[in-house]
């Protein structure tokens, strides 16, 4: 009698896979939607939109993003933390100090954007906000720094992609900061950090190898769980609270209609927080969360102004 071999065993993902894990495009979100959303803030409020501003830092975000994940993984090849990761750039290239420079290269192309738009309107106000950004996002994870080894990454995310990166996009289209534009900074602030917080999950065990203290590390992946939903039910709950007390319209109730995405990532992460595999890919609902109540915010902040 003849079997038919059966197949159980998973192939390893092909070159092209691991390039695109490598280059993470889903992620290119955390450039898009703090600079939409503090555009939109400042046109709800002052009815201003320069589009020129928009489209250079928008591209100056998504290439200071470059910069950021690719010198990620350099500053990664050298404390060995990322030796079993297929798909960092460094392991498929094999060649770190061209990453190391490519990633320069993207860094200064990004603030070369943000000096154009200081040159146009001859205020560094905005330039000053970014190169802050930046320092914050090289003290997470180059050295000597690498705070995010001390599980300090959530609160550098929250204040550079929340409150700092939504008041400089504010800033770039009327020229004025507004008390205002905080709780959309404090709203994409959570969950940017949300996306970082669900990174580390299917991660404990190289990052305990490496001496990486990451919030999962700290905590335990059944309490990390927990805290990854009260976050996330905060995160609903402040838009509430900023619509009863008029910093909002009723307009902005309209993220609630991702709620289904926050749902399924808190209860994806509930049932699967102690299984690598299966909690591995809870990072790209988070995106998901963060990519669809960004736009809905923004909807909310210009709806108004419009109709
Ligand atoms: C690179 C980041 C996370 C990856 O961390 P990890 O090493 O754990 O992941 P891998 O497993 O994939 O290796 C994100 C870190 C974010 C950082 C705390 C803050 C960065 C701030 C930005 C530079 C701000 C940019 C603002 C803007 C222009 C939109
Ligand atoms: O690769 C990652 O895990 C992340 C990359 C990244 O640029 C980012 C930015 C903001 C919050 C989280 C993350 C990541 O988790």
């Amino acid at each position: 009698m003849t079997t038919t071999p059966t197949t159980t065993q998973s192939l390893p993902p092909s070159k092209g896979k691991l390039w695109l894990a490598a280059i993470k495009p889903p992620m290119y979100s955390v450039a898009i939607i703090p600079i939409t959303v503090g555009t939109a803030a400042a046109f709800g409020e002052t009815g201003l939109f320069d589009t020129k501003i928009f489209g250079t830092f928008l591209t100056s975000a998504i290439l200071i993003i470059a910069w950021l994940n690719i010198s990620n993984d350099v500053f990664d090849a050298e404390t060995g933390i990322d030796k079993n990761k297929a798909h960092s750039i460094v392991n498929l290239t094999g060649n770190k100090s061209l990453m190391f420079w490519l990633a320069n290269a993207f860094l200064g192309l990004g603030i070369l954007g943000i000096l154009l738009i200081a040159w146009w309107q001859k205020d560094v106000t905005v330039l000053s906000i970014i190169v802050l950004c930046c320092a914050l996002g090289y003290t997470y994870q180059g050295p000597p720094f690498r705070f995010g080894y001390q599980g300090l990454g959530e609160i550098i995310c929250f204040f550079a992609f929340g409150p700092l990166a939504i008041a400089a996009a504010y800033y770039s289209q009327s020229q004025e900061f507004s008390l205002l534009s905080l709780a959309p900074g404090i709203l994409i602030g959570i969950s940017t950090s949300i996306i970082l917080f669900c990174s580390h999950f299917h991660q404990v065990e190289d990052d305990l190898a490496a001496g990486k203290r990451s919030p999962i590390v700290r905590l335990g992946t059944k309490l990390g769980s927990v805290v990854l939903m009260v976050t996330t039910a905060l995160f609903f709950f402040l838009i509430g609270i900023f619509s009863l007390f008029n910093l909002f319209s009723f307009w902005t109730a309209l993220v609630f209609l991702s709620c289904p995405i926050a749902y399924q990532l808190v209860s994806h992460v509930n049932k699967n927080h102690d299984q690598p595999a299966q909690v591995s890919n809870c990072k790209f609902i988070a995106v998901r969360l963060h990519f669809f109540s960004g736009i809905l915010l923004t909807l909310g902040l210009i709806l108004p102004k419009i109709l």
